[in-house]
C-alpha cells in the first residue's frame, strides 16, 4: 500500500483536531478529500508530510515511517500547499534547480521534465524571472511544476486550483490522471466538488476532525442511503449534521429496533 494511516491523531499543542483516522491510498489511486471549513483536512494533510508529529497512531508511506527513515518517507512524497511558497531570491530555473537538489535529481533531468510542462503552463519563457513577477496562478504553476519533475510516488495538494484558469484546471486535471495511471497516489483536498467527478477515484469525508465516510461515490450513496445523490448533495447534508457522525443508517436502526425486540420477547 503506498499510504497507510493508522488510528491517528493528531493537533496542536496536545490538542488532537483530528481524531483515530483510519484509510489507506494504493497506487494509481486519487482520492478527493472533502470536508467544511476547519475540518482537519490541511491538519491531516500537515501530519502525513511530517510536519506535525502524530498525538497517536502513525502513517507509513511505502511501507516507512518517519521515524524509521526520514529520508525514504519525505522523498517518495511531493507537496503542492494550498499558497504558493516561493522564494523571492529566486528564480523560476532556480527554483527547478532547488527540487533537483532536495530530491536528488540531475538537473538536466529536472529541466527536460519541466520544459513540456512550462510550455503547458506558458512559462517557458519566463525561467529567469523572479516570483514578484509571477501572477497568483503562475506561481501556482510554478509550485506544481516543481512538484511533478520529481520521482515521488505520493502527491499531497491542498486545493489544487486555486488560482489556477479553467485551461490550466483542465491541463493540471489531465497531468494528475497521466501521474496515477504511471502508478503515482494522490490525495488532494478541495471544495471544488462537481470538478472531482471527472478524476478521483474515491473520497474521504471529514467531519469535526473525524472521518465520517470513504470510498467511491456510490459506496458513500450506500453508506448514508442517498440514492442518486451527487458529491454536493452529499457535502450539504454532512454540513447540516444530517450524516456524519452519529449517523445511523435504517438498516443499522433497524437491526437495533429488532434486536430490542427480541430482548422483549
Ligand atoms: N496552527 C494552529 N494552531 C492551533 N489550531 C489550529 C492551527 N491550525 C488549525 N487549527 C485548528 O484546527 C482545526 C482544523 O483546521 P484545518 O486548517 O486543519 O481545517 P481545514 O479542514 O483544512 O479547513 P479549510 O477548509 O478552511 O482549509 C480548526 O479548528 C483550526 O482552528
Amino acid at each position: 500500500m503506498l499510504l497507510t494511516v493508522t488510528n491517528l491523531n493528531a493537533g496542536y499543542r496536545r490538542v488532537p483536531v483530528i481524531k483515530d483516522i483510519d484509510f489507506t491510498l494504493a497506487a494509481g489511486q486519487i482520492l478527493g478529500l472533502i470536508g467544511l471549513n476547519g475540518a482537519g483536512k490541511s491538519t491531516l494533510l500537515k501530519t502525513i508530510l511530517g510536519l506535525l508529529p502524530p498525538l497517536q497512531g502513525q502513517v507509513a508511506v511505502g511501507g516507512v515511517t518517519i521515524n524509521e527513515n526520514h529520508q525514504a518517507y519525505a522523498s517518495q512524497i511531493a507537496y503542492i500547499p494550498e499558497v504558493p511558497i516561493l522564494y523571492e531570491e529566486l528564480t523560476l530555473k532556480e527554483h527547478l534547480e532547488m527540487t533537483a537538489l532536495g530530491y536528488g535529481l540531475a538537473i538536466e533531468t529536472v529541466m527536460e521534465r519541466a520544459m513540456p510542462l512550462l510550455k503547458m503552463f506558458r512559462l517557458d519563457q519566463h525561467l529567469d524571472w523572479f516570483p514578484i513577477h509571477f501572477s497568483k496562478g503562475m506561481k501556482q504553476k510554478v509550485m506544481i511544476t516543481c512538484a511533478l519533475v520529481t520521482d515521488a510516488k505520493l502527491f499531497i495538494i491542498d486545493e489544487p486550483f486555486l488560482g489556477l484558469d479553467p485551461i490550466a484546471i483542465r491541463d493540471f486535471i489531465q497531468l494528475l490522471k497521466d501521474k496515477a495511471s504511471q502508478g503515482c497516489g494522490i490525495l488532494l483536498t478541495t471544495h471544488m466538488l462537481s470538478t472531482t467527478a471527472d478524476f478521483c477515484d474515491g473520497y474521504l469525508l471529514l467531519s469535526q476532525g473525524h472521518l465520517v465516510g470513504q470510498g467511491s461515490l456510490s459506496d458513500l450513496q450506500a453508506q448514508f442511503e442517498l440514492a442518486d445523490a451527487d458529491l454536493d448533495d452529499i457535502y450539504i447534508a454532512m454540513a447540516q449534521g444530517q450524516i456524519g457522525r452519529g449517523f445511523e443508517p435504517k438498516e443499522a436502526l433497524l437491526k437495533e429496533a429488532n434486536q430490542a425486540g427480541d430482548r422483549h420477547d
